[in-house]
């Protein structure tokens, strides 16, 4: 539980000009997940051509992490970002929260949304349903025609009871705090005693024996339930680009920026046959499926903003 949001600590420091035990493991690992600000200009050459699709996360990626997942905001600026960056490309949020919820702090119609790690999805209008059941016609609150794709459907009641026995079970834990992401919840330890972690652990371990169609992952001080169902943020990914008629083609080049293990799974897809590219938000290094890096929501920002001017920059040139 103590690496899921891992503090920066200075392990040896001889002088203060030589480097730490930290910078030469920061420096390595830059090589290795460069900077998407520094090497912007390869991304674009890579792009030239092809239709860019970006795909954001929400917290750690365009909201800092904060100690109230309620007041997780996101700026003004970011907010301006991602409009303008989605008048250029088509641009999705995924994110382990409710899908209401996450539309609620972005706030951007013009956007498609996936909520509950990729469970639960408001896309275009697809064709056909190539198969996949619980796709439905819909609309959304604008009154336009959508597509509602929710494979956990069925999970639903049994979410929701689980979700009254995690609150239960840890109201006397003080600092804990329960959310109903829809078709997962996230038990909150952040502002939880490092002394009783092995409390919330062991009560939220009980709580799953009960249920052996659930699972539970780990992400930024917070356990996540979720029905156990092959399905993520990378299948979510492929049933996007697919729903926008972009999948299986070499001139889309998808894009997706996020910060979490569960961001790790979309990664993964675009890495796997070279589809597209992965950048992490982190500071600290970790491993990863990404190609890129940018240190946190500052530099996402810069990123998007980066983004509209090379594309206007480009249409000029055509
Ligand atoms: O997929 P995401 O959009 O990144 O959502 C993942 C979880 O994010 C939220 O929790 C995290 O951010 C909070 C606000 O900064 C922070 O307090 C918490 O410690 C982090 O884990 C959200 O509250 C969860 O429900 C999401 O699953």
């Amino acid at each position: 539980m103590k690496s899921s949001s891992p503090t920066h600590k200075k392990l040896t420091k001889d002088s203060s000009t030589e480097p730490t035990e930290n910078d030469i493991a920061h420096r390595n690992w830059m090589l290795k997940y460069p900077s998407a600000l520094a090497s912007f200009e390869k991304i674009t050459s890579y792009a030239k051509g092809k239709k860019v699709v970006l795909f954001l996360d929400y917290d750690g990626t365009l909201s800092p992490i904060v100690d109230n997942p309620d007041q997780a905001f996101m700026s003004n600026h970011m907010r301006l970002a991602v409009k303008n960056v989605a008048k250029y490309f088509p641009t999705a949020i995924i994110s382990g929260r409710s899908r209401d919820k996450v539309l609620e702090f972005v706030g951007l119609t013009e956007l498609y949304y996936a909520g509950s790690h990729g469970m639960d999805i408001m896309g275009p209008v697809r064709p056909n349903t190539n198969g996949h059941t619980n796709c439905i016609r819909s609309t959304d609150k604008q009154g336009k025609e959508v597509n509602l794709f929710q494979p956990a459907s069925e999970f639903l009641p049994m979410i929701d009871e689980v979700f009254r026995s995690l609150v239960d079970i840890t109201k006397e834990i003080e600092g804990a705090t329960v959310e109903n992401n829809k078709f997962c919840v996230s038990v909150h330890y952040r502002n939880v005693d490092e002394k009783s972690w092995t409390t919330i652990a062991e009560s939220v371990h009980d709580i799953m024996k009960n249920y052996p169609r659930l699972r539970l992952t780990h992400g930024r001080k917070v356990l996540e339930v979720r029905p156990v169902l092959n399905w993520d943020k990378g299948k979510a990914v492929e049933f996007l680009l697919e729903s926008l008629g972009l999948s299986n083609s070499d001139n889309v080049l998808p894009i997706y920026v996020g910060d979490d293990r569960t961001d790790e799974d979309a990664f993964k897809v675009l890495r796997e046959g070279n589809r597209g590219c992965g950048i992490l938000v982190s500071s600290a290094p970790k491993e990863s499926n990404a190609f890129y890096s940018l240190r946190d929501p500052s530099e996402v920002l810069e990123f998007l903003k980066s983004l509209v001017i090379w594309k206007k920059a480009s249409a000029l040139q055509m």
